[in-house]
């Protein structure tokens, strides 16, 4: 049998959070957040715990409200948690570490009207002195090509599709190199064909830049499309539901990946999670 058509065993490879990463590159360590004051308090994220491998791609999962856009923000150190503790490398995260990106759902309001796409790109790295204008410039012109954006160089945004803006927020985004990308909901506000798209650009840039991604989507085919392994997030109590390995072939194929046994049993499954996961608030 193929390796691509693994059937339900692979579907039952479920493990405790943190129980199967030797490798704890990014450790997310009892995190607690709670939103208002006194008796309109109310917990968001309680006891949140799992280790992230470098190098993976993991989506966050769950239903509106499960707090998974809040949870990035405190891996990103964007936002305080209440308790606990985010780690990478060995470090904790007291604020936005520069081998960290964040990729906002927004995208048009994170991307300047008034730079071009050159000029979008570059400003990180403008920013940061690290870089001589020549390199800058040859930077630039290896990420325009690397997001596919050749002869758009000198455009501003308003002059871009929705899909060609989202590809200059993370040509900027990677243009300072970082080793994590956090995503929030990216694709959200394209259309299907450009979203698909975007998906397998994201996925390209992964495997060839060796990054590690955290993302955020409500979207479960999308989870399993793209993820080396899936968090559930749930509402009841506010913390992991449901931690798998997603073990399809790479590279993923938008007309075969979703055919497979084991795509659709994957589906099933999480579709299944957060419904009881819904169920039980
Ligand atoms: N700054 C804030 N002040 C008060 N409550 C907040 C704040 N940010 C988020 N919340 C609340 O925290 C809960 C979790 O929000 P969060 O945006 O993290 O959820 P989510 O799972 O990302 O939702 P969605 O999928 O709808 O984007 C929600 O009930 C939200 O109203």
């Amino acid at each position: 049998m193929n390796e691509a058509h693994k059937p339900a065993a692979a579907v039952q490879r479920t493990f405790p959070p943190g129980a199967e990463s030797n490798d704890s590159f990014l450790r997310v360590l009892g995190i607690r957040k709670d939103f208002g004051e006194g008796g309109q308090r109310r917990n968001v994220l309680s006891g949140v715990d799992f280790s992230i491998q470098r190098g993976s791609f993991v989506s966050l999962l769950g239903a509106s409200g499960c707090g998974k856009s809040t949870l990035l923000q405190i891996i990103a150190g964007l936002q305080q948690a209440d308790g606990g503790a985010v780690e990478l490398d060995g470090q904790r995260i007291e604020a936005p570490p520069f081998q960290m990106l964040y990729l906002f759902q927004q995208y048009t309001k994170s991307i300047f009207p008034w730079r071009s796409v050159r000029g979008n790109i570059a400003f990180g790295m403008e920013s940061r002195k690290k870089w001589s204008r020549r390199e800058i410039r040859q930077r630039c012109d290896e990420l325009i090509r690397l997001v596919g954006l050749e002869g758009y160089g000198d455009y501003y945004p308003r002059q871009l599709s929705g899909g060609m803006q989202q590809r200059v927020a993370i040509a900027r985004a990677l243009a300072c190199e970082p080793d994590v990308l956090l995503m929030d909901e990216p694709f959200s506000a394209v259309d299907a064909m450009t979203r698909s798209s975007l998906q397998d650009l994201v996925l390209q840039l992964w495997s060839s830049l060796g990054l590690t991604i955290i993302f955020v989507t409500h979207d479960v085919a999308e989870a399993v499309y793209l993820s080396d392994r899936i968090i559930v997030l749930r509402k009841s109590p506010h913390n992991v539901a449901l931690d798998m390995r997603i073990e399809l072939p790479y590279p993923r194929d938008h007309l075969l990946t979703p055919e497979m046994p084991a795509f659709l049993q994957y589906r099933h499954q999480l579709f299944q999670e957060i419904h009881k996961a819904e169920a039980a608030r």
